[in-house]
């Protein structure tokens, strides 16, 4: 596996993945030891990757007529022989590697109660589970590198429909909150501990696994009456350029571990009471879960994780940017044969599931506009700069009595002074930027809710209209006005509900959840927006502070007057040349950036027409016909390829190409520009009261909290420049 690209999942390990790969969730199946009390087996593991049931029981009639056996086939099946070991470095320990590189993976293991999940997950002191293995692991590769990597844990439990901190139990019930783009799931007021010492960890864990709520019950007399979800994040920060560590490039990997609660029969488990409750809450969240992976398994335009917090939490797993593993439990027993089937069909399904993994690169912006903005910013300071230096000033009659080391201290003072605000003026940009890229990120995610929206409303007859409290308000209506009518339709004719408005009830579900992600991108526009003030405020009083140095005599207010011409002309060449350096840098970057934001820009939009299923007019199908030839065209003369042929009517996906290494030639790489994943800027209850109001130097980073998104192409694109002409062959034309 290269350390760059994510390992991959499924049965072909050996393939390289592209950057943004596209990867089906690998799906392995353990089976537990038959334990005493059970005596037949019906289960049975084939060559590691099959399992057969045995359908045919000699003791019921009704199955011997059935008869057939069932073959199910998974990524890897480990039997009742495998030891932990086994377990952990087939489906996770790749996963770590992934981590450290900064993508995201998830490792849950799924099954009925008793089936063995927490023996793999947690395990015991002399067969540890998958969550200690995974963080010795992890532990191990960061040690005596404690600067540049940063760990972090946090561990909870979902129990009877509430969340639970399992590292401060004492904490009560915690609330679950989603970002704008519903995906940065974060529970509010969850304990996120920075350690990277084993022993500290496995303290915390032994700690959170006794807090988690244990029962005994007829099937298992250690039953896990919880979700259990530990997450550790793993901050990996180095220096974009040796010699500027101002820029840091920081990729950010996150594994989570997951033990669900155990599905059950209430019948077999012979549960009463707050057991029987308990259980409710259990199967009401996997019920939840199995419609996700049915729905995602069925390519569904929309999923509702919105049924249970557990859905919820593993929405980013389950159809994001993610890789994600799931161990199914089975007993090997006659008597839990049906449970066993329900696991392996869910497990099956499961297969189909395709996630996006996407590395996540955090504080690199390249927002076009942007780069050109600061790059004539510090070109006009250049040539005012310039200006000054060619004025005369009358040269002091003190200088002459100064000796000269004094001289030189002074201005070597004066310098170190100059560089110091210069370069926190360039911070504090950079912070600007990379805000105004996560404000344009939120603009796009905004318009493709809109498109939701619109697409719904011109579908129900209704005129959609930019005013988003008018639409929001007429969805609403109309929702209520449906249901109501439904419901006396049902009413009055006493039967089963109409199937027909099955499809009615998704559209809604889908149009009220991007009003739902539209309110709260509106509220993270607003506290970026907020945020980008304080901090324009802060880079206007670091200017003033530069300007106030550029006056050499009056900044060296003691010796003011004992300073030659000389030494000012220095300083201000001096501050002339950090500013050409700077601009230079920053002319590089948005070279590399610009052709990346273009093609950022197509797939995007390729995107959205395709989502909304919009029907291409023919010009711009055209032009999507010669750009594909282009690219083809230059691919394979580099590379000595044959020509593939491709489908005008369908071409193949335009970011596809690019991601593709095969296809990408001359593109500047991470370095000048990847994707990333954002997160809001801490609310002022979280960053406490001072947060904005008393925003110093050494907070940038606290409050930025993990700065970039992906860039947008958001709403104040630049115009294009004039098109070279275009030839069209007359074949090429007509098709
Ligand atoms: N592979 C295994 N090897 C040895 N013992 C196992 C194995 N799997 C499970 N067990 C044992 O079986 C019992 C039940 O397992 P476990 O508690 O892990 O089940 P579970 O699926 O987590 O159940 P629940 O959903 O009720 O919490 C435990 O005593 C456990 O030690």
């Amino acid at each position: 596996m290269s350390p760059e690209t994510p390992s991959s999942s499924g049965s072909d390990t050996s393939r390289p993945q592209p950057k943004n790969a596209e990867e089906r969730l690998m799906v392995a199946v353990r089976i537990r030891p038959l334990r005493p009390d059970e005596s037949s087996r019906v289960l049975h593991a084939i060559e590691k990757k099959h399992i057969v049931m045995e359908e045919t029981d000699k003791n019921d009639v009704l199955r011997q007529k059935r008869g057939v056996d069932k073959q199910y086939s998974f990524d890897v099946v480990f039997g009742e022989d495998s030891t932990q070991e086994d377990v952990y470095e087939v489906t996770t320990s790749s996963l770590v590697k992934d981590v450290l590189n900064g993508y995201n993976a998830t490792v849950f293991a799924y099954g009925p109660t008793g089936a063995g999940k927490t023996h793999t997950m947690v395990g015991d002191r002399t067969h540890p589970g998958i969550m200690i293995r995974a963080l010795n692991d992890l532990f191990e590769a960061v040690k005596d590198k404690e600067d540049e990597y940063s760990v972090t844990m946090s561990y909870l439990e979902i129990y009877n429909e509430q969340i639970r901190d399992l590292l401060n139990p004492s904490s009560g019930y915690l609330e679950l909150r989603e970002d704008s783009r519903g995906r940065n799931i974060q529970v509010a007021g969850l304990s996120e501990i920075s350690t990277t010492s084993t022993d500290e960890v496995m303290q915390l864990l032994q700690k959170g696994n006794k807090a988690r709520t244990i029962e005994p019950t007829a099937m298992n007399k250690t039953s896990s009456r919880s979700h259990a979800l530990l997450s550790v994040t793993v901050r990996h920060s180095t220096p974009i350029d040796q010699k500027d560590h101002l820029r840091m490039r920081v990729k950010q990997g996150r594994l989570f571990m997951i033990d669900l609660a155990g599905s059950e029969r209430a019948n077999k488990t012979k549960n009463r009471g707050k057991r029987l409750q308990e259980g409710a809450h259990i199967n009401r969240s996997l019920l939840a879960l199995g419609n996700c992976i049915n729905a995602l398994s069925g390519g569904a335009r929309y999923v509702n994780y919105r049924d249970s917090k557990l859905t919820r939490l593993l929405k980013e797993t389950l159809s994001g940017n993610c890789r994600t593993v799931m161990i199914a439990h089975v007993s090997p027993s006659a008597t839990q044969r049906d449970e066993s089937r329900n696991t392996l069909i869910y497990a099956d399904r499961a297969n189909n599931i395709t996630t996006k993994i996407e590395r996540n690169v955090l504080g690199v912006s390249y927002q076009v506009t942007q780069y050109q903005t600061v790059i004539s910013e510090l070109r006009d300071e250049i040539s005012r700069l310039q200006n000054k230096m060619k004025e005369e000033r009358p040269r002091s009659a003190d200088v002459k009595r100064m000796n000269a080391e004094e001289r030189s201290n002074e201005v070597k003072k004066l310098r170190e002074q100059i560089v110091e605000t210069f370069k926190m003026q360039m911070k504090l940009r950079r912070k600007l930027m990379e805000i105004d890229s996560h404000l344009l990120g939120l603009g796009m995610e905004a318009e493709r809710q809109h498109v939701i929206i619109s697409h719904w409303e011109s579908r129900s007859n209704k005129l959609y209209k930019n005013s988003v409290n008018e639409s929001r308000a007429r969805t609403q209506q109309s929702i209520r006005r449906r249901k109501i009518a439904t419901a006396d339709g049902f009413r009055s004719a006493g039967n089963e509900p109409d199937e027909s408005s099955d499809g009615e009830t998704e559209g809604e579900s889908a149009v009220q959840q991007a009003w739902a992600e539209l309110a709260d991108i509106e509220r993270e526009q607003d506290r970026w927006s907020e945020l980008r003030t304080h901090i324009e405020q802060k880079l206007e009083i670091c200017r003033q502070r530069g300007v106030a140095l550029e006056d050499v005599p009056n900044a060296l207010q003691k010796l003011p007057s004992l300073l030659s011409s000389d030494d000012e002309r220095e300083i201000l060449a001096l501050m002339c040349r950090v500013h050409e350096l700077e601009a230079d840098k920053m002319a590089l970057q948005s070279g590399g950036s610009q052709r990346q934001l273009c093609e950022e820009i197509i797939t995007r939009q390729r995107q959205i027409i395709e989502e909304s299923r919009v029907k291409l007019p023919p010009d711009l199908h055209e032009l999507y016909q010669i750009y594909q030839q282009e690219i083809h065209a230059a691919t394979y003369t580099d590379l000595g390829l044959p020509q593939m042929s491709f489908s005008p009517d369908k071409l193949p996906p335009i970011s596809k190409i690019y991601s593709d290494p095969m296809f990408r030639r001359g593109t500047t790489g991470d370095a000048s520009g990847s994707d990333a994943s954002g997160r809001s800027p801490p609310s002022s209850a979280e960053s406490g009261e001072e947060g904005l109001s008393n925003f110093n130097d050494s907070n940038v980073d606290r409050l930025m909290g993990q700065p970039v998104t992906r860039p947008g192409i958001g709403m104040k694109l630049p115009p294009l420049p004039p098109s070279p002409p275009v030839r069209l062959n007359k074949s090429e034309s007509s098709k």
